[in-house]
Protein backbone atom coordinates (compact mmCIF):
# COMPACT_ATOMS: atom_id res chain seq x y z
CA UNK A 1 0.00 0.00 0.00
CA UNK A 2 1.46 3.76 -1.16
CA UNK A 3 2.16 5.57 2.23
CA UNK A 4 1.59 9.14 1.57
CA UNK A 5 1.39 9.90 5.15
CA UNK A 6 3.97 12.98 4.03
CA UNK A 7 1.90 14.54 1.29
CA UNK A 8 -1.10 15.05 3.87
CA UNK A 9 1.73 16.32 6.46
CA UNK A 10 2.97 18.56 3.95
CA UNK A 11 -0.88 20.02 3.25
CA UNK A 12 -0.69 20.73 6.69
CA UNK A 13 -3.41 17.35 8.16
CA UNK A 14 -2.90 15.97 10.77
CA UNK A 15 -1.59 12.27 10.12
CA UNK A 16 -1.57 8.90 11.86
CA UNK A 17 2.29 9.01 12.68
CA UNK A 18 4.80 11.61 11.99
CA UNK A 19 6.65 11.29 8.76
CA UNK A 20 10.04 11.31 8.44
CA UNK A 21 12.83 11.61 6.17
CA UNK A 22 16.48 13.01 6.49
CA UNK A 23 18.21 15.34 3.73
CA UNK A 24 21.52 13.31 2.76
CA UNK A 25 20.08 10.33 3.42
CA UNK A 26 21.69 8.90 0.77
CA UNK A 27 25.35 9.60 1.56
CA UNK A 28 28.70 8.99 2.69
CA UNK A 29 26.89 7.60 5.87
CA UNK A 30 25.82 4.57 4.49
CA UNK A 31 27.82 1.64 3.41
CA UNK A 32 26.01 0.62 0.28
CA UNK A 33 26.92 4.23 -0.83
CA UNK A 34 30.73 4.12 -0.26
CA UNK A 35 30.75 0.89 -2.26
CA UNK A 36 29.45 2.91 -5.23
CA UNK A 37 30.91 5.73 -4.67
CA UNK A 38 34.33 3.59 -4.99
CA UNK A 39 34.04 2.78 -8.32
CA UNK A 40 31.73 6.14 -9.83
CA UNK A 41 31.46 9.90 -8.99
CA UNK A 42 28.44 11.43 -8.26
CA UNK A 43 27.76 12.72 -11.82
CA UNK A 44 28.68 9.13 -13.31
CA UNK A 45 26.18 7.81 -10.47
CA UNK A 46 23.22 10.20 -11.91
CA UNK A 47 23.60 9.02 -15.72
CA UNK A 48 23.11 5.51 -14.62
CA UNK A 49 19.34 5.39 -13.96
CA UNK A 50 19.11 1.92 -12.37
CA UNK A 51 22.22 2.61 -9.92
CA UNK A 52 20.57 5.57 -9.16
CA UNK A 53 17.19 4.67 -8.14
CA UNK A 54 18.78 1.64 -5.80
CA UNK A 55 21.02 4.06 -4.04
CA UNK A 56 17.80 6.61 -3.76
CA UNK A 57 15.30 3.51 -2.35
CA UNK A 58 17.82 2.20 0.04
CA UNK A 59 17.30 4.40 2.77
CA UNK A 60 13.60 4.01 2.62
CA UNK A 61 14.55 0.33 2.94
CA UNK A 62 16.87 0.42 5.63
CA UNK A 63 15.11 3.21 7.62
CA UNK A 64 11.52 2.90 6.95
CA UNK A 65 11.66 6.45 6.52
CA UNK A 66 8.51 8.19 4.41
CA UNK A 67 9.68 9.24 1.46
CA UNK A 68 12.55 8.91 -1.19
CA UNK A 69 14.83 12.04 -2.25
CA UNK A 70 16.43 11.32 -5.56
CA UNK A 71 19.69 10.67 -5.44
CA UNK A 72 21.24 13.62 -7.82
CA UNK A 73 22.72 17.43 -6.66
CA UNK A 74 21.24 21.52 -7.26
CA UNK A 75 24.29 21.06 -10.45
CA UNK A 76 22.77 18.29 -12.07
CA UNK A 77 20.92 21.02 -14.41
CA UNK A 78 23.94 23.22 -15.14
CA UNK A 79 25.75 21.04 -17.45
CA UNK A 80 23.13 21.49 -20.25
CA UNK A 81 23.13 24.87 -20.23
CA UNK A 82 26.59 25.38 -21.12
CA UNK A 83 27.98 25.22 -17.70
CA UNK A 84 31.46 23.16 -16.90
CA UNK A 85 31.22 21.94 -13.36
CA UNK A 86 32.70 18.80 -12.09
CA UNK A 87 32.19 18.21 -7.65
CA UNK A 88 35.66 17.90 -6.20
CA UNK A 89 36.25 15.56 -3.36
CA UNK A 90 35.94 17.37 -0.17
CA UNK A 91 35.09 20.84 -1.75
CA UNK A 92 31.51 20.46 -3.71
CA UNK A 93 30.48 21.73 -6.90
CA UNK A 94 33.43 23.57 -8.91
CA UNK A 95 32.94 25.39 -12.02
CA UNK A 96 35.45 25.69 -14.35
CA UNK A 97 33.56 28.87 -16.19
CA UNK A 98 32.26 31.42 -13.71
CA UNK A 99 29.26 33.59 -14.68
CA UNK A 100 30.06 37.01 -14.25
CA UNK A 101 29.26 39.42 -17.49
CA UNK A 102 26.25 40.17 -19.37
CA UNK A 103 28.41 37.91 -22.51
CA UNK A 104 28.68 34.70 -19.98
CA UNK A 105 24.57 35.39 -18.62
CA UNK A 106 23.45 35.70 -22.83
CA UNK A 107 25.71 32.23 -23.75
CA UNK A 108 23.59 30.15 -21.24
CA UNK A 109 21.27 27.72 -23.15
CA UNK A 110 18.12 26.44 -22.53
CA UNK A 111 17.49 23.13 -20.56
CA UNK A 112 15.09 21.05 -22.99
CA UNK A 113 14.87 18.96 -19.39
CA UNK A 114 13.81 14.92 -20.98
CA UNK A 115 15.86 15.39 -23.75
CA UNK A 116 19.19 16.52 -21.59
CA UNK A 117 18.25 14.98 -18.53
CA UNK A 118 16.61 11.59 -19.88
CA UNK A 119 18.49 9.84 -17.18
CA UNK A 120 17.28 11.73 -14.64
CA UNK A 121 13.45 10.99 -15.60
CA UNK A 122 14.55 6.99 -16.12
CA UNK A 123 15.25 6.56 -12.40
CA UNK A 124 12.54 8.70 -11.33
CA UNK A 125 10.09 6.51 -13.47
CA UNK A 126 12.37 3.42 -12.01
CA UNK A 127 11.74 4.11 -8.49
CA UNK A 128 8.10 5.37 -8.96
CA UNK A 129 6.58 2.84 -11.14
CA UNK A 130 8.40 0.06 -10.07
CA UNK A 131 10.64 0.46 -6.39
CA UNK A 132 8.69 2.58 -4.10
CA UNK A 133 5.41 2.67 -2.07
CA UNK A 134 6.80 6.08 -0.04
CA UNK A 135 6.62 9.42 -2.39
CA UNK A 136 9.57 10.78 -4.43
CA UNK A 137 11.19 14.39 -3.51
CA UNK A 138 12.05 15.74 -6.48
CA UNK A 139 14.50 19.05 -6.29
CA UNK A 140 16.08 22.37 -7.33
CA UNK A 141 18.38 24.26 -5.67
CA UNK A 142 17.12 28.01 -5.32
CA UNK A 143 18.06 30.33 -7.77
CA UNK A 144 20.21 32.40 -4.81
CA UNK A 145 22.30 28.62 -4.09
CA UNK A 146 22.64 27.75 -7.36
CA UNK A 147 23.61 31.64 -8.94
CA UNK A 148 26.38 31.39 -5.84
CA UNK A 149 28.05 28.70 -7.55
CA UNK A 150 27.93 29.59 -10.70
CA UNK A 151 28.78 33.17 -10.27
CA UNK A 152 31.54 32.33 -7.61
CA UNK A 153 33.07 29.04 -9.17
CA UNK A 154 32.70 27.30 -6.24
CA UNK A 155 31.89 26.62 -2.75
CA UNK A 156 31.67 30.51 -0.88
CA UNK A 157 32.17 31.99 2.44
CA UNK A 158 30.58 35.27 2.18
CA UNK A 159 29.33 35.16 -1.57
CA UNK A 160 31.11 38.27 -2.16
CA UNK A 161 31.01 38.09 -6.00
CA UNK A 162 27.22 36.77 -6.31
CA UNK A 163 26.63 40.26 -4.02
CA UNK A 164 28.38 42.61 -5.91
CA UNK A 165 26.85 41.60 -9.31
CA UNK A 166 22.88 41.85 -7.88
CA UNK A 167 23.69 45.37 -5.87
CA UNK A 168 25.63 46.97 -8.83
CA UNK A 169 24.47 45.54 -11.23
CA UNK A 170 20.71 44.56 -10.70
CA UNK A 171 19.35 44.49 -14.45
CA UNK A 172 22.74 41.96 -15.14
CA UNK A 173 21.44 39.90 -12.49
CA UNK A 174 17.53 39.73 -12.67
CA UNK A 175 18.17 38.49 -16.34
CA UNK A 176 20.66 35.55 -14.41
CA UNK A 177 17.78 35.54 -12.62
CA UNK A 178 15.06 34.85 -15.25
CA UNK A 179 17.17 31.88 -16.63
CA UNK A 180 17.16 30.01 -13.65
CA UNK A 181 13.57 30.40 -12.80
CA UNK A 182 13.03 29.46 -16.41
CA UNK A 183 15.49 26.47 -16.03
CA UNK A 184 14.22 25.41 -12.57
CA UNK A 185 10.55 25.08 -13.67
CA UNK A 186 11.60 23.32 -16.62
CA UNK A 187 13.57 21.06 -14.70
CA UNK A 188 11.07 20.63 -11.84
CA UNK A 189 7.91 20.43 -14.33
CA UNK A 190 9.97 17.21 -15.68
CA UNK A 191 10.58 15.36 -12.62
CA UNK A 192 6.59 15.94 -11.51
CA UNK A 193 5.77 14.39 -14.65
CA UNK A 194 7.88 11.34 -14.19
CA UNK A 195 6.41 10.47 -11.21
CA UNK A 196 7.75 13.01 -8.07
CA UNK A 197 4.94 13.82 -5.78
CA UNK A 198 6.85 16.57 -3.62
CA UNK A 199 8.83 19.12 -4.17
CA UNK A 200 11.99 20.88 -2.02
CA UNK A 201 13.57 24.07 -3.23
CA UNK A 202 16.88 24.05 -1.09
CA UNK A 203 18.10 27.89 -0.67
CA UNK A 204 20.65 26.40 1.41
CA UNK A 205 23.03 30.06 1.17
CA UNK A 206 19.81 32.46 0.96
CA UNK A 207 20.57 33.18 4.52
CA UNK A 208 23.00 35.27 3.57
CA UNK A 209 21.10 38.42 2.78
CA UNK A 210 18.83 40.17 5.42
CA UNK A 211 14.71 40.27 4.75
CA UNK A 212 14.71 43.22 2.54
CA UNK A 213 17.30 42.06 -0.12
CA UNK A 214 15.87 38.81 0.13
CA UNK A 215 12.41 40.16 -0.76
CA UNK A 216 13.47 42.75 -3.54
CA UNK A 217 16.05 40.27 -4.62
CA UNK A 218 14.62 36.88 -4.46
CA UNK A 219 11.26 36.82 -3.80
CA UNK A 220 9.56 37.38 -7.25
CA UNK A 221 11.23 34.36 -8.83
CA UNK A 222 10.96 31.99 -5.66
CA UNK A 223 7.37 32.98 -6.32
CA UNK A 224 7.22 31.85 -9.59
CA UNK A 225 8.67 28.88 -9.28
CA UNK A 226 6.64 27.87 -6.36
CA UNK A 227 3.62 29.01 -8.21
CA UNK A 228 4.41 26.70 -10.94
CA UNK A 229 5.03 24.15 -8.92
CA UNK A 230 1.63 23.87 -6.91
CA UNK A 231 0.09 24.70 -10.62
CA UNK A 232 0.61 21.41 -10.63
CA UNK A 233 -1.01 19.94 -7.80
CA UNK A 234 2.87 19.55 -6.11
CA UNK A 235 3.10 20.38 -2.19
CA UNK A 236 6.20 22.66 -2.10
CA UNK A 237 8.93 22.83 0.72
CA UNK A 238 11.49 25.78 0.57
CA UNK A 239 14.54 25.00 3.78
CA UNK A 240 17.42 27.22 3.99
CA UNK A 241 20.32 27.64 6.46
CA UNK A 242 20.64 30.33 8.67
CA UNK A 243 17.54 31.82 7.71
CA UNK A 244 15.50 32.46 10.40
CA UNK A 245 15.71 35.87 10.14
CA UNK A 246 13.53 35.02 7.17
CA UNK A 247 11.18 32.93 8.51
CA UNK A 248 8.04 35.46 8.01
CA UNK A 249 9.28 36.38 4.65
CA UNK A 250 9.92 32.96 3.55
CA UNK A 251 6.14 32.26 5.01
CA UNK A 252 5.00 34.72 2.46
CA UNK A 253 6.60 32.97 -0.68
CA UNK A 254 3.80 30.47 -1.42
CA UNK A 255 4.94 27.27 -0.20
CA UNK A 256 3.35 24.72 1.34
CA UNK A 257 6.19 23.36 3.77
CA UNK A 258 8.59 25.84 5.61
CA UNK A 259 11.77 23.70 5.97
CA UNK A 260 13.65 25.12 9.57
CA UNK A 261 17.27 24.49 10.03
CA UNK A 262 18.21 23.67 14.59
CA UNK A 263 18.41 27.39 14.88
CA UNK A 264 14.58 28.12 15.13
CA UNK A 265 11.87 25.72 17.14
CA UNK A 266 9.12 24.72 15.81
CA UNK A 267 7.52 26.42 18.39
CA UNK A 268 8.68 29.80 17.65
CA UNK A 269 7.88 29.26 14.11
CA UNK A 270 4.34 29.01 15.17
CA UNK A 271 4.70 31.99 17.88
CA UNK A 272 5.68 34.00 14.39
CA UNK A 273 2.26 33.42 13.19
CA UNK A 274 3.38 31.10 10.36
CA UNK A 275 0.37 28.61 10.33
CA UNK A 276 1.52 26.47 7.26
CA UNK A 277 3.09 22.90 7.73
CA UNK A 278 6.64 23.21 8.95
CA UNK A 279 9.62 20.38 8.26
CA UNK A 280 12.55 19.90 10.80
CA UNK A 281 14.62 20.54 12.52
CA UNK A 282 16.99 18.29 15.34
CA UNK A 283 20.83 19.41 15.23
CA UNK A 284 22.58 16.87 12.62
CA UNK A 285 24.88 16.94 14.96
CA UNK A 286 23.35 15.83 17.75
CA UNK A 287 22.93 12.45 15.82
CA UNK A 288 26.88 11.47 17.10
CA UNK A 289 25.75 11.85 20.90
CA UNK A 290 24.65 9.64 23.19
CA UNK A 291 21.40 7.70 22.26
CA UNK A 292 19.65 9.21 25.20
CA UNK A 293 20.47 12.57 24.00
CA UNK A 294 18.98 12.37 20.49
CA UNK A 295 15.72 10.67 22.18
CA UNK A 296 14.84 13.47 24.96
CA UNK A 297 15.71 16.18 21.76
CA UNK A 298 13.90 13.92 19.28
CA UNK A 299 10.80 13.51 21.32
CA UNK A 300 10.34 17.73 22.08
CA UNK A 301 10.34 17.72 18.35
CA UNK A 302 7.77 15.42 17.56
CA UNK A 303 5.70 16.72 20.49
CA UNK A 304 6.27 20.40 18.84
CA UNK A 305 4.68 19.52 15.87
CA UNK A 306 1.92 17.22 17.49
CA UNK A 307 1.59 15.25 14.21
CA UNK A 308 -0.34 18.18 12.57
CA UNK A 309 1.58 19.69 9.51
CA UNK A 310 4.97 18.34 10.56
CA UNK A 311 7.41 16.88 8.74
CA UNK A 312 10.51 15.17 10.96
CA UNK A 313 14.06 15.96 9.58
CA UNK A 314 17.12 17.25 10.60
CA UNK A 315 18.08 20.95 10.49
CA UNK A 316 20.71 19.77 7.79
CA UNK A 317 22.05 16.81 6.25
CA UNK A 318 23.16 14.05 7.87
CA UNK A 319 27.21 13.89 8.60
CA UNK A 320 29.45 11.13 7.00
CA UNK A 321 29.98 10.22 10.44
CA UNK A 322 26.61 8.71 11.69
CA UNK A 323 25.68 5.42 12.20
CA UNK A 324 23.47 4.30 10.15
CA UNK A 325 21.57 2.68 12.77
CA UNK A 326 21.08 5.91 14.96
CA UNK A 327 19.09 7.14 11.54
CA UNK A 328 17.04 3.38 11.83
CA UNK A 329 16.34 4.06 15.88
CA UNK A 330 15.48 7.38 15.44
CA UNK A 331 12.63 7.15 12.37
CA UNK A 332 11.03 4.24 15.19
CA UNK A 333 11.32 6.56 17.66
CA UNK A 334 9.41 9.13 15.11
CA UNK A 335 6.56 6.84 14.26
CA UNK A 336 6.21 5.14 18.02
CA UNK A 337 6.46 8.90 19.78
CA UNK A 338 3.99 10.89 17.55
CA UNK A 339 0.90 7.81 17.84
CA UNK A 340 1.03 7.93 20.93
CA UNK A 341 0.67 11.90 21.43
C1 LIG B 1 25.95 12.91 -1.54
C2 LIG B 1 26.29 14.23 -2.20
C3 LIG B 1 25.38 15.00 -3.02
N1 LIG B 1 26.09 16.11 -3.44
C4 LIG B 1 27.38 16.07 -2.95
C5 LIG B 1 27.52 14.92 -2.16
C6 LIG B 1 28.77 14.51 -1.38
C7 LIG B 1 29.92 14.17 -2.23
C8 LIG B 1 29.81 12.94 -3.05
O1 LIG B 1 29.40 11.89 -2.50
O2 LIG B 1 30.22 13.00 -4.23
C9 LIG B 1 28.41 17.08 -3.25
C10 LIG B 1 28.04 18.47 -2.85
N2 LIG B 1 27.09 19.24 -3.48
C11 LIG B 1 26.95 20.44 -2.85
C12 LIG B 1 27.83 20.46 -1.74
C13 LIG B 1 27.97 21.59 -0.74
C14 LIG B 1 29.21 22.39 -0.99
C15 LIG B 1 29.21 23.71 -0.22
O3 LIG B 1 29.44 23.70 1.02
O4 LIG B 1 28.98 24.76 -0.85
C16 LIG B 1 28.53 19.23 -1.75
C17 LIG B 1 29.58 18.78 -0.78
C18 LIG B 1 25.98 21.49 -3.26
C19 LIG B 1 24.64 21.14 -2.77
N3 LIG B 1 23.94 19.99 -3.10
C20 LIG B 1 22.72 19.99 -2.47
C21 LIG B 1 22.62 21.21 -1.76
C22 LIG B 1 21.40 21.63 -1.00
C23 LIG B 1 21.33 20.90 0.30
C24 LIG B 1 22.41 21.25 1.27
O5 LIG B 1 22.48 22.40 1.69
O6 LIG B 1 23.18 20.34 1.62
C25 LIG B 1 23.81 21.92 -1.93
C26 LIG B 1 24.17 23.26 -1.36
C27 LIG B 1 21.63 19.01 -2.56
C28 LIG B 1 21.93 17.58 -2.65
N4 LIG B 1 23.12 16.99 -3.01
C29 LIG B 1 22.94 15.62 -3.02
C30 LIG B 1 21.58 15.34 -2.72
C31 LIG B 1 20.90 13.98 -2.79
C32 LIG B 1 21.18 13.10 -1.65
C33 LIG B 1 20.36 13.21 -0.40
O7 LIG B 1 19.90 14.28 0.02
O8 LIG B 1 20.16 12.19 0.21
C34 LIG B 1 20.96 16.57 -2.46
C35 LIG B 1 19.53 16.79 -2.01
C36 LIG B 1 23.98 14.64 -3.37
Amino acid sequence: MFNDTLIRAARGEKTEHTPVWFMRQVGRSQPEYNKVKEKYSLIEITKQPELTAYLTATPVDNYNVDAAVLYKDIITPLAPIGIDVEIKAGVGPVIHNPVRTEQDVEKLGELDPFKDLDYVYKAIQILTQEKLNVPLIGFCGAPFTVASYMIEGGPSKNYHRTKTMMYSNPKLWFKLMDKLVETSIAYLTAQIKAGASVIQIFDSWGGALNEADYNFYLAPGMKKIINAVKAQNVPVIVFGIGASHLAAEWDKLGSDVLGLDWRMSITQARELGITKALQGNLDPALLLSDWSVIEERAKKIVEEGNRTGHIFNLGHGVFPEVDPDVLKRLTELVHTHSKGL
